[in-house]
């Protein structure tokens, strides 16, 4: 199938000739393993040695260096020493190569960042494109093109084979490799595997843009230390849900000691986990954590999307069924009870004492029948009570198992929904009908666990590829004119105001007349605020009094929040802020600049909630309205804002609109750090206020 140039990158993925410079004659080591796999995949282009001390490599001429090579070459394997590889990549401009995929190491990952440099220069003034350094290269399946040293390729497992769906993109190369082959050995199947190690030049994000070009993939999977540039990761995910492809991302580096390793093992950055993780989400990429999720999601490559979250088990074991319906409850999907006529289709081929609705049990009598699994499996696909399947399978062996096997294989066939096996037994009893199963290309597992991730994952994904927000939020901007530093309340406030957060009635007095008159303008009772840039932690200060309800109260208020004000070294007073006093659930938004993905919106509820619990939601700005309800609706606390003890629902409608202003007001680059706490939360109808504001504008 015709896909374009790849976004330009072609020539790496199905190059006309292939050099390999610093081929050994040793042909196990790395610098000979290249060659071993070209030829051992039949690659149909030219295949050059580049050696200046051997005559013949392999029964290939060998060639003294780029220039003397005489075919059309598109790419250059690199594996000679790292003090070497700048020569190298001036002769691929020289003559012309436009990719070198550099396996050599020996660059940033080991604190040499200027060799590093000196390669990337020279590959941009010659116009090359430069995989790696320090990586494992690339495979593409779909034309037996073996571009790397990885001993998971020296097989003949993938020389011949029909290729998968699965595009798969790893920063590291020894993890990459190694996890496609161990996700090969489950049945997952791959199209293309490319590792991208230091990513001096081309990098996963890129990569993995390019290949979503072709249509044949129909799942992405990333390895991730880090990336250079958060909005481009972004726009990917967002051509993935727009062609409907799945993306599965294992963030490595989320533990400080993983953070700390990954800086050396392949020069990233790795950053704050909480926003990668919400950000990834937010854009509908699968999270996984390590090789089985990147095995058991690739199994899934190419199954229908489920059109809801309704799971039916059916199973040999009922004590495993019953774990399977805990694991999908537990995660979120749905066993519902099969309709009567379902049922009744059921129990005419199970035994009386199997059960019928949901999970199925046709109980350990297949051993002397198996042949009902088909009919149960199609009474429940047609029930219209389920979006996906999930078989459950025992220690049925033999004669049985195999007919078990080849039912399922049969019934899969027929399924317009994702179906899932889980087979419960060991290498010896039932190695072959996994393999059975896993040749009529049924995902097959043996961890219950496992498999309801799976289901999970499929299903989210699913749900995430209808969602997806179209169109832009535009920042709103800070007014003109403001000074920068943290601003006062009152300042702030007439910022989220214009922004259209709506905000206390209050008014700022410089005198006691003139707060006494506020606060019969406002209406009793207020509260005193004493404004001073120099005291942004107020209620620390101790000048701020809630809830003075009268003009006496309010006199001596006064005198004792401006004297502690006074009392505060170098405090410039601007005045009293009169203000409201306001009833409502408390809740918290808070904007932040982090380093990876710039400003980043998080929602929660005031009091222990945040602080103590770490109950947040956080997002990436802007958040559209209906992104901030899902916010608002994914924290743990979120029933406190429907009917509550006997007050009605409050307001998610006019949350969500101040969540999504206070969102487009971080795309200001002045807006380093915003708080708004509390944002009263009043029932429905009744809106939100902003009670009290910080916002830094910088220097
Ligand atoms: C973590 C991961 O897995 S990601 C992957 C990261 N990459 C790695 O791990 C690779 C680590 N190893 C290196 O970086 C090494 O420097 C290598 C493999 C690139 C080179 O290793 P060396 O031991 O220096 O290479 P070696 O001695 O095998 O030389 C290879 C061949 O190049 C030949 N050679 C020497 N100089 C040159 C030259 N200028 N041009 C071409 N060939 C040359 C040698 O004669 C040798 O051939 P021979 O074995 O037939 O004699």
């Amino acid at each position: 199938m015709d896909c374009g140039d790849l976004l330009g990158l072609r020539g790496l993925l199905e190059p006309r000739g292939v050099a390999v410079v610093g081929a050994s004659s040793n042909l196990e080591s790395i610098s000979g393993r290249p060659l071993k796999l070209l030829m051992r995949y039949r690659y149909q282009g030219g295949i050059y040695p580049v050696n200046p001390n051997r005559e013949s490599i392999g029964g290939l001429r060998c060639y003294r260096d780029l220039l003397e090579v005489d075919g059309p070459v598109d790419v250059a394997l690199v594996a000679v020493r790292a003090n070497l590889v700048p020569q190298v990549i001036r002769q691929c401009s020289q003559r012309g190569i436009g990719f070198a995929v550099v396996f050599s190491s020996g660059f940033a990952e080991g604190g040499d960042q200027a060799l590093q440099e000196e390669v990337i220069r020279e590959a941009e003034a010659g116009g090359v494109r430069v995989l790696g350094p320090n990586c494992q290269g690339l495979v593409n399946l779909a034309k037996g093109i073996p571009l790397s040293f990885s001993a998971s390729l020296d097989t003949d497992r993938f020389t011949g084979g029909s290729p998968g769906g699965i595009a798969y993109v790893s920063q590291s190369g020894a993890f990459g490799f190694a996890s496609f082959a161990c996700a090969s050995d489950m049945g997952a199947r791959f199209r293309y595997v490319v590792t991208t190690g230091n990513q001096g030049d081309l990098d996963t994000v890129e990569v993995s843009r390019a290949l979503l070009e072709d249509p044949e993939v129909r799942m992405l999977m990333m390895y991730l230390e880090g990336v250079r540039d958060s909005e481009r990761l972004v726009e990917l995910l967002k051509a993935a849900r727009g062609k409907g492809v799945p993306v599965g991302i294992l963030k490595a580096g989320r533990s400080a000691s993983g953070s700390e390793a990954a800086k050396s093992h392949t020069a990233s950055v790795a950053g704050d986990q909480r926003v990668w993780r919400a950000v990834l989400e937010q854009h509908g990429a699968i999270l996984l954590e390590d090789l089985e999720d990147i095995s058991s999601l690739g199994l899934m490559c190419g199954a229908p999307r489920p059109r809801g979250s309704r799971v039916g088990i059916v199973t040999t074991s009922g004590g495993a069924g019953i774990m399977m319906a805990d694991l999908c409850s537990e995660r979120g999907l749905a066993v519902p009870k099969l309709n009567p006529n379902a049922a009744e289709r059921i129990s005419r081929v199970i035994p009386p004492f199997g059960s019928p609705v949901n999970p199925v049990d046709v109980t350990a009598q297949v051993i002397n029948d198996p042949l009902g699994l088909k009919e149960c499996l199609e009474a429940v696909r047609d029930s219209g009570d389920v979006d996906m399947i999930s078989v459950v399978i025992s220690m049925i062996t033999g004669e049985a198992g195999l007919k078990t096997a080849q039912q399922v294989a049969e019934f899969a066939k027929t399924c317009d929904m994702p179906l899932l096996c889980s087979w419960l037994i060991d290498q010896e009893h039932g190695g072959e009908f996994i393999e059975l199963l896993r040749e009529n290309h049924v995902p097959v597992l043996r961890s219950l666990r496992q498999s309801a991730w799976t289901l999970k994952a499929l299903c989210d994904s699913s749900s995430s590829l209808d969602l997806g927000s179209s169109g832009s939020l535009a920042p709103f901007r800070v007014p003109e004119g403001l000074m920068g530093g943290v601003l006062t309340e009152h300042e702030a406030k007439g910022v989220l105001k214009a922004a259209g957060v709506p905000v206390t009635r209050e008014e700022l007095a410089v005198t006691l007349e003139d707060a006494l008159r506020s606060a019969e303008r406002i209406g009793y009772p207020v509260a005193l605020k004493v404004m001073s840039r120099e005291i942004p932690h107020k209620t620390d200060a101790g000048v701020v009094a809630l809830g003075v309800r009268g003009a006496e109260e309010l006199k001596e208020a006064y005198r004792t929040v401006m004297a502690r004000a006074l009392e505060v070294p170098g405090a410039k007073i601007e005045g009293v802020l009169v203000q409201e006093m306001v009833k409502g659930l408390e809740c918290i938004v808070g904007v932040k600049r982090d380093p990876v993905f710039g400003p980043v919106v998080a929602f929660g509820l005031g009091g222990v909630f945040v602080e103590v619990l770490g109950d947040l939601a956080i997002r990436k700005a802007p958040v559209f309205v209906d992104e901030a309800l899902e916010m608002v609706d994914s924290i743990k606390a979120s029933p406190l804002l429907g009917r509550f003890r006997g007050r009605g629902a409050l307001d998610k409608r006019a949350l969500a609109e101040a969540i999504s202003a206070i969102s487009r007001l971080a795309l200001d680059e002045r807006v380093l750090e915003l708080d708004v706490n509390p944002l009263f939360v009043m029932e429905e109808g009744k809106g939100v206020v902003c009670g009290d504001a910080l916002i830094n504008l910088g220097e």
